[in-house]
């Protein structure tokens, strides 16, 4: 079975909101950056409420990667009526935390989350702005699985294709709004 694709619509919508920012943070690197989209409120809203259409009765609950991927987690679990998991860097959770330690492009990085928080068996729909080495969705997947819970899809704003991100999360289904190729 093939699974739904995307709107292109909101393809078009995010595309027309990023604002390409070259040598940031770093040299070489074309940073894509996604407050144009974020404060146009218009354009949020209808991104959001694209996003839950699309979601709508597929997902128990949304997890937010920290931490652009907060700000698209938790208006659509509000506006699908579910909860948000919130996945956060290391040493930011209080209590008892299950972290996972991953490969960055240069250097290691910990993202962790309150395992009770995820209910057994529930389809979690992980998050974030940008997938581009793929680290932290690995990371979030793993981290909703060992907490009882399915990773069900995953959404990205952005996928930056020629950092191979997808291929660490082979078996997934992975909904990206826009790819750059
Ligand atoms: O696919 P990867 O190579 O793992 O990279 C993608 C991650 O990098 C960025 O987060 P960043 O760590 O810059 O944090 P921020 O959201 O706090 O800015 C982005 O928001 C993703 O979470
Ligand atoms: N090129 C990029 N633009 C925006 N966010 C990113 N995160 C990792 N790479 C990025």
């Amino acid at each position: 079975m093939t699974s739904p694709q995307l709107p292109s619509s909101l393809t078009d919508l995010v595309l027309t909101h990023i604002r390409e920012v070259p040598d940031f943070p770093e040299p070489c690197v074309l940073f894509r950056d996604i407050t144009p989209l974020l404060a146009d409120g218009k354009a949020f809203r209808e991104l959001i409420k694209g996003l839950a259409d699309f979601y709508r009765g597929r997902i128990d609950s949304v997890a937010g990667l920290e931490s652009r991927g907060f700000i698209l987690a938790a208006p659509l679990a509000v506006e699908l009526g579910i909860g948000m998991i919130t996945i956060r860097k290391a040493g930011k959770l209080p209590g008892a935390v299950f972290g996972v330690d991953y490969a960055l492009e240069y250097g290691t990085a910990r993202m962790e989350v309150h395992p009770e928080i995820v209910k057994d068996g529930d389809r979690v729909l992980i998050i974030d702005d940008v997938l581009a080495t793929g680290g932290t969705a690995r990371a979030a997947i793993d981290l909703v699985e060992h907490s009882g819970g399915e990773a069900t899809a995953l959404c990205m704003l952005l996928e930056l294709a020629d950092l191979n991100g997808r291929k660490k999360l082979e078996g997934y289904t992975v909904d990206s709004v826009v790819v750059y190729e």
